[in-house]
């Protein structure tokens, strides 16, 4: 694998009602990686870990090179950018240009153009208090705070909460802009398939406190199939088939299969003399899914 800008080693965190890993990630340098899973599934805390704005209360964590909780991190912290899932309320007062004020001189690679032009783009006044700006506007402005010291590593805490489809869009646009110089990190949490599917090189799945896996996103949809085989009668067969992750009848004959390693199956059914009538490429909730049913949580 390529440089790691993340490495988390058996990291725990134990809270009253819920319980992270351990977890055991890499996560690519110059890539963007989209951490995916339900509700509650330990996405959030797992940034507020990467930025010690919580401990673990088990193993190791290193941010671009650095371990973390451990030194002086000024010099990191210059590095990261990070726009957190809810607005602090506590800055509701402040004008969006007053915030800017405060925030900027943390960063001395603060680049005040490439802040104006992002402004530009997502149609924002930041003159404006933040308590009254609209839910989108102010997510929108929050973006273009966390990225104008250009951070090697952004993390996003689900960025498009609040954005209309306008907004959308310019977003991706400004996130897939702003990886073109290769060695920037972007590590975000959606719930939208379209977004991770335009942005993400890769896919990590969550659920319940625990990693289910790290896939090269086009691998990942390469993989996963669905096909639709006649079987000529002896279904029997098909439970040596390789990669089948679930098989139900679809009727006439037919059966509908799930499949992890569809290259694999396929060649194990033609050569068993099955015929493939047609296949889809899986969804990522509908992986997500059979990921989970396959760790026994759902
Ligand atoms: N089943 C549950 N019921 C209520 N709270 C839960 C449950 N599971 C987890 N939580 C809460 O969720 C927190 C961990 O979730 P975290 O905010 O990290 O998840 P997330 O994956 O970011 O979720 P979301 O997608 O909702 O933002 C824990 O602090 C815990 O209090």
């Amino acid at each position: 694998m390529e440089t790691t800008a993340i490495t988390m080693r058996g990291v725990e965190q134990h809270q009253t009602h819920f319980r992270l890993g351990p977890i055991d990630l890499n996560i690519a340098e110059g890539f963007v990686t989209a951490i995916v899973g339900p509700n509650g599934s330990g996405k959030s805390t797992t940034f507020r870990l990467l930025l010690d704005l919580i401990k673990p209360t088990a193993g190791q964590i290193q941010v671009l090179g650095q371990k973390v909780g451990e030194g002086d991190d000024r010099v990191l912290k210059q590095q990261l950018g990070y726009l957190a899932e809810q607005s602090n309320s506590e800055d509701d007062s402040m004008r969006g240009s007053e915030k800017v004020a405060f925030v900027r001189r943390w960063y001395p690679q603060w680049d005040v153009n490439f802040y104006r032009e992002m402004l530009q783009l997502f149609e924002v006044d930041d003159s404006l208090k933040l308590g009254k700006m609209s839910k989108g506007m102010r997510r929108k402005f929050e973006l273009a705070l966390v990225m104008a010291h250009k951070p090697k590593l952004l993390l996003l805490d689900e960025p498009s909460s609040g954005l209309d489809p306008i907004a959308w869009k310019t977003m991706i646009k400004v996130l897939h802009r702003y990886m073109e110089p290769g060695d920037r990190t972007i590590v975000m949490s959606s719930h939208i398939v379209d977004e991770v599917k335009r942005l993400a090189d890769y896919i990590v799945f969550m659920a319940r406190g625990q990693v289910l896996g790290t896939y090269e996103k086009d691998e990942l949809f390469q993989r996963w199939q669905v096909l639709f085989v006649q079987t000529g009668g002896a279904a029997a067969q098909l439970a040596a088939v390789p990669g089948i992750v679930e098989c139900t009848e679809a009727g006439s004959g037919i059966y509908r299969i799930v499949t992890e390693q569809s290259a694999a199956t396929e060649q194990a059914l033609q050569e068993a003399g099955h015929t493939i009538t047609s296949r889809q490429s899986l969804q990522l909730d509908d992986i997500l899914e059979l990921l989970m049913r396959r760790g026994a949580w759902s």
